[in-house]
C-alpha cells in the first residue's frame, strides 16, 4: 500500500544513488516543489537531502542516507511504500544506537568491528555517524589508527563495497571524466592518497584507500562535515611493495609505482581536474603520501589550491599543542627545552618547523630556536658533514656542526634531550636504557611517540611511565590503555592529527578560505591547549579527553573563521557576526531526517492509519485491514 499523495510523487526511474545530482538537474519534472522541500527545514542546507521525490519504496530502505531501518514511522512506512517490508517494531535512533554498540562490543576481534561498521555506513548513514559521534572513545581505535592499518593490509581479502574514487595511471588524459562519475555534486573536501606510506606500515598501494576513508568519517563524525561534501581518493600509480604485487587478492594495479615526469602530469592533472569539477575552493587533504612527493606536493600546491599536507601540518600542529600544554607541567617555555626527534621525515620536519613558530612567539631568534632541535634519520644525527649527506628539504636547517653519531643512546648522552620525539615508524627506539637516561637527569620528560599503528609506536605508555619512575610527560600516536604506576593511575593522551584536521577542514570550508597557511596549524594549536583542563593534566594527560574532540574541532573552526574575516582570507561574504552559530548552521545533523513533506496531508477519501506509540505497535492496527 502505497498512500504517497500523487502531487508529490515524480519521476521514478532515477538511480538512486544519483538521487541529488538528478534533483539538481533541469530534467526533474518536479523541480519547483523539490527545491522547495530543500530549502523548508531550517536545519539544513540545499543539496543535504535527497528530494523525496525521487526515490520510491523500496529504495528508502536501500540508500543508506534514506535508510532508518525499524525507526521507520508508521506513517512514513505507509506515505513512502516500504509498509511491509520490515518487521512491524518500531524504534527510536536511541534503541538502535543500543543495539549497534552492543553488537559491535561483542566481536572479539578488532577486524569484525571494522566490518560491522564498515556494513553499518553501508546500510543506515545516519546511525554509523551518530554512533561514531557519540561513542568516539570506543570506535576511534576502529575506524582509525590502529584497526584501520590492519583494513588496509587486509583491503584485498576484505574489500566488499567500493567507497570512494579510485584514480589510477591510465586514467591520466580523462581524470575529469572519472570525476563526473562520482554522484555527489557538492563535494566540499577530499581526502587523498597514493598509498605509499600508509601509517608506519609502508607502501601499500591502492589498498590504502582505508584511510582517506577513515579519515574523511572523522570529517563527519567530529566536525559535522556533511557526509555528501566528502569524496575520499586513492590514486594508483602502482605499488612498490613486492609482497602485494604477488598476491592474487591484491585489488590495484599490478605494476611498479610510476614516478618522474609522468607522475607529476597525473597529479597536476588531477588537481586541476578537482578543481574544474568542484570550484577553487574544494579542500583537498594530503594523506600518507611517500615523503619525497609530500614536501614536494606541498610547495607545488599551497598557494594554488586549497589544499595542507595531514602528516606534515596535522601532525605538527597536534605535537605543538601538547607542548604548549606541557608547559602548565614543567612550568618551563618550549625555548627552554632540547629536542631530539627520532625521525626526520612529514611528521618530524613538519613539528619542528611549526615548534620553531612557536619559539619565535615566545621571543626567540630563529638561529636559536632551531639550534635547540636536534634531528636522526636513517643515517643518525643530522650533522653537517655526514658522508651519506641525505640532508635535503628542511632537513638542513636542523644538521648541526657535530661529529658523526648514529646510536640513539649515544646522542641521548651526548646532548642530553629534555624532548624526545618519535616519528620514525622505529618500533620500540625509545627502549629502557635510552628511557632511563633521559629520566636520570630531567625531572619531568616529555616522550612524544607518535608512530602508526601501535606496534610501530617508540615505545609503550607502560614502558615509558615505567622507566621514568611515572615522571614523564607522554602522549601517543595510537592509544594505549592507562597505566598504573607508584598507585597513581595515568591516562595517556593521544597525539593524534586527529585532534586537528577535522577543525581545521571545518574552519576552512564553511569560510571559504582560498589557501591554508601555517598561521592556522598555530591557532588550532592553541586552541587545543586551551580545551585541557587541570582535571586533564592530573590524570597526565596533555590532551583533551577524545569524546571532546567534537567541541575542540568546533572552537578551533570558530577560531579560524574570526582569523580568516580578520586578514581578509575568507570568500564567503557578508562575515557572519555570530561565528559559531553561522558555522553550526552548515554542520550535519546525526538525527534522522523527516521524509516526508512538511505540508503532507493524507489524500482526503483515504483515512489515514493513526499511528500507536511507536513502542506499542504490535500490529494490532493490522488486522483491521
Ligand atoms: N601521530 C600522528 O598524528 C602521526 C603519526 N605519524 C607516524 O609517523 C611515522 C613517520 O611518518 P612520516 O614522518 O610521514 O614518514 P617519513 O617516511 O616521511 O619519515 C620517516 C623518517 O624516519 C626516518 N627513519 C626511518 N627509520 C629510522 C630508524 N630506524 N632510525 C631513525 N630514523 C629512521 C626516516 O629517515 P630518512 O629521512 O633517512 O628516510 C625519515 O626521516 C609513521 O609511523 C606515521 O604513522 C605520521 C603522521 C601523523
Ligand atoms: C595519523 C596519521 O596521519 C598517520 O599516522 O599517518
Ligand atoms: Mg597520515
Amino acid at each position: 500500500m502505497n498512500l504517497l499523495p500523487k502531487t508529490i510523487s515524480c519521476s521514478t526511474t532515477l538511480a538512486s544513488r544519483n538521487l541529488a545530482l538528478y534533483c539538481a538537474s533541469s530534467s526533474c519534472i518536479d523541480r519547483t516543489k523539490c527545491r522547495k522541500f530543500h530549502f523548508s527545514s531550517p536545519s539544513r542546507t540545499p543539496g543535504d537531502i535527497i528530494c523525496p521525490s525521487l526515490v520510491q519504496g523500496i529504495d528508502y530502505i536501500r540508500d543508506p542516507r534514506l535508510n532508518k531501518g525499524l525507526a521507520f514511522t508508521l506513517e512514513e512506512r505507509q506515505a513512502l511504500g516500504i509498509h511491509g517490508l520490515m518487521p512491524p517494531k518500531f524504534k527510536t535512533q536511541e534503541e538502535q544506537l543500543e543495539v549497534c554498540r552492543f553488537s559491535v562490543m561483542k566481536y572479539q576481534e578488532d577486524l569484525n568491528k571494522f566490518l560491522y561498521l564498515t556494513e553499518l555506513q553501508d546500510r543506515n548513514e545516519r546511525l554509523y555517524f551518530r554512533l561514531l559521534n557519540e561513542n568516539i572513545h570506543m570506535l576511534l581505535p576502529i575506524v582509525y589508527t590502529p584497526t584501520v592499518g590492519l583494513a588496509c593490509q587486509k583491503f584485498g581479502l576484505i574489500f566488499r563495497r567500493p567507497r570512494g574514487l579510485f584514480i589510477t595511471i591510465n586514467d591520466k588524459g580523462y581524470i575529469y571524466d572519472l570525476l563526473k562519475n562520482w554522484p555527489e555534486p557538492n563535494v566540499r573536501a577530499i581526502v587523498v592518497t597514493d598509498g605509499e606510506r600508509i601509517l608506519g606500515l609502508g607502501d601499500l598501494g591502492a589498498c590504502g584507500m582505508g584511510i582517506p576513508v577513515g579519515k574523511l568519517s572523522l570529517y563527519t563524525a567530529l566536525a559535522g562535515i556533511k557526509p555528501h561534501q566528502c569524496l575520499p581518493i586513492t590514486l594508483d600509480v602502482g605499488t612498490n611493495n613486492e609482497q602485494l604485487l604477488e598476491d592474487p587478492l591484491y585489488i590495484g594495479l599490478r605494476q611498479k609505482r610510476i614516478s618522474g615526469p609522468l607522475y607529476d602530469e597525473f597529479i597536476n592533472e588531477f588537481m586541476e581536474a578537482l578543481v574544474k569539477r568542484y570550484g577553487q575552493n574544494v579542500l583537498i587533504q594530503f594523506e600518507d603520501f611517500g615523503n619525497h612527493n609530500a614536501f614536494r606536493f606541498l610547495a607545488m600546491f599551497r598557494d594554488k589550491y586549497c589544499t595542507f599536507n595531514d602528516d606534515i601540518q596535522g601532525t605538527a600542529s597536534v605535537a605543538v599543542g601538547g607542548l604548549l600544554t606541557a608547559r602548565r607541567l614543567t612550568k618551563k617555555r618550549i625555548s627552554d627545552s632540547t629536542f631530539l626527534f627520532l625521525g626526520a621525515g612529514e611528521a618530524a620536519i613538519g613539528i619542528a618547523n611549526l615548534t620553531v613558530r612557536a619559539m619565535l612567539t615566545e621571543g626567540c631568534s630563529l638561529e636559536e630556536a632551531r639550534s635547540k632541535i636536534w634531528m636522526m634519520d636513517i643515517d643518525g644525527l643530522l650533522v653537517k658533514d655526514r658522508p651519506e649527506g641525505n640532508l635535503q628539504g628542511d632537513k638542513a636547517f636542523y644538521a648541526k656542526d657535530h661529529k658523526v653519531m648514529k646510536s640513539l643512546l649515544e646522542v641521548v648522552k651526548e646532548i642530553q634531550p629534555t624532548i624526545l620525539i618519535g616519528a620514525a615508524a622505529a618500533a620500540g627506539a625509545f627502549n629502557k636504557d635510552v628511557l632511563e637516561h633521559v629520566a636520570s637527569y630531567c625531572e619531568k620528560p616529555i616522550i612524544f611517540a607518535l608512530s602508526n599503528p601501535t606496534i610501530k609506536a617508540e615505545c609503550t605508555a607502560e614502558q615509558a611511565y615505567t622507566y621514568t619512575q611515572g615522571r614523564c610527560i607522554f602522549a601517543s600516536g595510537s592509544p594505549f590503555p592507562d597505566v598504573t604506576i607508584n598507585g597513581r593511575t595515568i591516562t595517556p593522551g593521544q597525539g593524534n592529527n586527529a585532534y586537528i584536521f577535522p577543525g581545521v577542514a571545518l574552519g576552512v570550508i564553511s569560510t571559504g578560505i582560498h589557501h591554508i597557511t601555517e598561521d592556522l596549524f598555530l591557532i588550532a594549536s592553541q586552541e587545543l591547549a586551551n580545551f585541557v583542563t587541570e582535571e586533564d593534566l592530573e590524570r597526565g594527560s596533555i590532551y583533551p579527553p577524545l569524546n571532546l574532540i567534537k567541541d575542540c574541532s568546533l572552537q578551533i573552526a570558530i577560531k579560524i573563521a574570526e582569523y580568516a574575516y580578520e586578514k581578509g582570507i575568507a570568500s564567503h561574504y557578508p562575515e557572519p557576526k555570530d561565528k559559531k552559530k553561522f558555522i553550526e548552521s552548515q554542520m550535519y545533523d546525526f538525527n534522522y531526517d523527516n521524509p516526508l513533506p512538511p505540508k503532507y496531508s493524507w489524500p482526503e477519501e483515504k483515512e489515514p492509519i493513526k499511528s500507536k506509540s511507536i513502542h506499542d505497535l504490535t500490529g494490532d492496527h493490522l488486522k483491521k485491514h
